[in-house]
């Protein structure tokens, strides 16, 4: 990982034309438009490779509940309620200008009516790859599963052409929640489209056990005997593997999103990422849904990363800042198979960057920037956000949106599943 004490970046329309010290890129580029940001670090944008950016309508809804309780009693009731394209949309927004401000320029999503999400990442300006979700039983956005081909085709079809930082993707919700025929039909829309497959993976222990005595095999061998695997296959969570499990997800090329605070809350495990790398597994970081986390902050799921493996292991040397900050960035990028373009500042790639604003007493004094990033930089420290070369946040402002309109219509969201929906009062 390099860092250049005093430099500058030079981009030509939405491409970085070059990287390096300030006095090499002012001898070799005149700019347009030229900006001071001494007292700032500059960075690659972070990478969120799995979220559901709608769900920050539920932030924190059915708190302290493991992941089954808490989806088949409170998330999958509220969203066959509440969910519809102008929730997903005004949700999406929410998040996307969070996790704008907070330093993170591409998001990969799942969920239903994601031609909504698709909507509210164009107007706000944030890079995306964007999964409709499918499940085997009435969804949303789908009454009769039975047309789930249908409705991602057509997904598909009406999918924004005109943009290069968008791209489509499938998303099937979990082995649990999807028979072997609809992730086989799944897979091979994918790939014939060469598009992004997603799926929940091995999260928890207990449904681990489930699919093993069902299926008579681990999840990674049967989701294998079905040709689900492959380098355009991201699987979330990966939580409960086995070395075999390991070997063959490294084999295959197949990407995973860690995303440890979803775990934590929902006490679903320790994923073994130092085992994962070691195994050749390529992994980025995700930070799930508002409702399992209950922010969309990258800095903070990095600081957390490292440490859990830390107690983990009771080994401070476990999973460094160096190795953590490659999962936010240029891994994360590499596992939406988007690597060649974005997940570090090099010339030829898209211009996705954000500036940190060091000048605060917490980042005070500075020895280490990469420790500083990973174990001391919180997302309100961003201050400044580019996305192919467009100034999308500005001295902390999301430039195209219009932030208390989005919060006020969320509110509104929120009110009516208070008074509309029966919730088990926790705590
Ligand atoms: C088709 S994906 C959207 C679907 O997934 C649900 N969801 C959100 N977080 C999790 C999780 O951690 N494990 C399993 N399922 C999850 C979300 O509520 C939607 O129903
Ligand atoms: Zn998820």
């Amino acid at each position: 990982m390099l860092c250049i004490p005093s430099g500058a970046v030079a981009i030509d329309g939405d491409t970085l034309a070059a990287v390096g010290p300030t006095t090499e890129i002012q001898a070799n580029f005149r700019g347009r438009r030229e900006m001071d940001l001494r007292g700032h670090l500059l960075m690659p944008g972070l990478v969120n490779a799995h979220t559901h950016a709608a769900m920050s309508c539920f932030r924190g809804l059915g708190s302290d509940l493991p992941l089954m309780q808490w989806l088949h009693e409170v998330i999958f009731p509220v969203e066959a309620t509440h969910i519809n394209p102008e929730t997903v949309y005004w949700g999406s927004l929410l998040s996307a200008v969070e996790m704008l401000k907070n330093g993170i320029t591409t998001f990969c999503d799942g969920y239903f009516y994601e031609e909504s999400v698709a909507r509210a990442a164009m107007e706000s300006g944030i890079r995306a790859v964007l999964g409709q979700g499918i499940v085997d039983f009435p969804s949303p956005d789908l009454p009769d599963p039975g047309r789930a081909r249908e409705r991602a085709e057509a997904f598909l079809a009406a999918f924004p052409g005109d943009t290069d930082r968008l791209r489509p993707s499938l998303f099937c919700h979990a082995p649990y929640t999807c028979g072997a025929g609809t992730l086989q039909w799944v897979k091979s829309l994918c790939r014939e489209r060469n598009i992004l497959f997603q799926i929940h993976l091995s999260e928890t222990a207990g449904e681990v056990l489930e699919l093993t005595e069902k299926k008579g095999m681990r999840p990674v061998f049967y989701l294998d005997t079905l040709g689900i695997l492959d380098d355009l296959t991201l699987c979330a969570h990966a939580v409960w593997l086995t070395p075999a499990e390991m070997e063959l997800l490294a084999l295959r090329r197949v990407g995973i999103s860690h995303n440890v605070e979803s775990n934590m809350k929902l006490a679903s495990g320790v994923a073994q990422v130092p085992q994962l790398l070691t195994s050749g597994v390529a992994v980025g970081l995700g930070t799930d849904g508002c409702a399992s986390n209950n922010d969309l902050d990258l800095f903070s799921e990095m600081d957390k990363a490292s440490k859990l493996q830390k107690v983990f292991a009771k080994d401070p040397t476990v999973f460094p800042a160096w190795k953590v900050l490659r999962l936010a960035t240029c891994e994360g990028a590499s596992v939406l198979g988007w690597e060649r373009k974005i997940g570090s500042l090099e010339p030829e790639k898209k211009a996705d960057f954000i500036a940190i604003d060091l000048n605060q007493p917490h980042l005070t004094p500075l020895y280490n920037p990469v420790s500083q990033l990973v174990y001391t930089v919180r997302g309100s420290d961003v201050r400044h956000v580019w996305v192919g070369g467009r100034h999308v946040v500005s001295d902390g402002r999301v430039k195209d949106v219009n932030e208390a309109q989005v919060m006020k219509e969320v509110g509104r969201i929120a009110f009516r599943v208070k008074k509309e929906t029966c919730l088990p009062i926790h705590g």
